[in-house]
């Protein structure tokens, strides 16, 4: 879908003159990018109990405001069911916002399932800052389908169907890998190992945070 006209329509409340993004510009910022079910929300779990970092999954953040009821929660809810990207400034916006209402009480933040393409990576610079450390949360694809099937069961999540699974992660190899080859280039990608047991993934997750001055 061409972003540009919902572009206009989806802004949020920042905006350039916003003296606020300066509440974040030297915060320290982990992006967490893996495919669908790969465990990405897992450890961040588990980042955040540990390292008492801030959590913000781009997912959950539209997910609040399809729950919401809103117009635009309707519109969103309608490519998050098909499996396919939101435009670029609504996910920005949304994030940015997040970001800046906790800024004064945050250790750091984890930025879950952003970027999910390289102009994301791009435009979160631009407005907000550089990522100290990418954790590439790697595993089979086969291990996700099984992944997702399983927490398709309880999850409620319209997208944790057979369908809407295959479309995801057809857009992840495509879209989201190279991001993945972008931040190799700056020497800030680790790449864990998710097809271990949790905490042993969780353990190699460990070691990369603690490899940040
Ligand atoms: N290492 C693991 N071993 C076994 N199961 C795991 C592991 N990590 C996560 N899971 C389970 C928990 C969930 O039910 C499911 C997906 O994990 P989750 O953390 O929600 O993935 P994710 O956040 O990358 O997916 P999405 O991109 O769809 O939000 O797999
Ligand atoms: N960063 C994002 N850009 C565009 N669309 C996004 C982004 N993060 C989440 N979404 C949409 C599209 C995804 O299929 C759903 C669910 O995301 P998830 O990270 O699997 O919770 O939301
Ligand atoms: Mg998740």
């Amino acid at each position: 879908m061409g972003q540009g006209c919902f572009s206009a329509l989806w802004r949020r409340s920042t905006h350039p003159a916003d003296p606020q993004p300066d509440k974040i510009k030297d915060a320290k910022i982990i992006f967490v990018v893996g495919g669908p079910g790969s465990g990405k929300g897992t450890q961040c779990e588990k980042v955040v109990a540990k390292y008492g970092y801030t959590h913000l999954s781009s997912g959950d953040l539209l997910r609040a405001e399809v729950a919401s009821g809103s117009e635009r929660g309707k519109q969103l809810q309608a490519i998050m069911q098909k499996g396919e990207l939101v435009p670029l400034d609504t996910v920005l916006d949304m994030i940015k916002d997040a970001m800046i209402a906790k800024a004064d009480v945050s250790k750091g933040f984890l930025i879950d399932g952003y970027p999910r393409e390289v102009k994301q990576g791009e435009e979160f610079e631009k407005k907000i800052g550089a990522p100290a450390l990418l954790l590439y949360v790697d595993a089979k694809s086969e291990t996700m389908v099984k992944r997702l099937m399983k927490r398709g069961e309880t999850s409620g999540r319209a997208d944790d169907n057979e369908e809407t699974i295959k479309k995801r992660l057809d857009l992840y190899y495509k879209a989201t890998e190279p991001v993945i080859t972008f931040y190799e280039g700056r020497g800030i990608v680790r790449k864990i190992n998710s097809e271990l047991a949790v905490d042993d993934v969780f353990a190699e997750v460990s070691k990369a945070i603690d490899g940040l001055k």
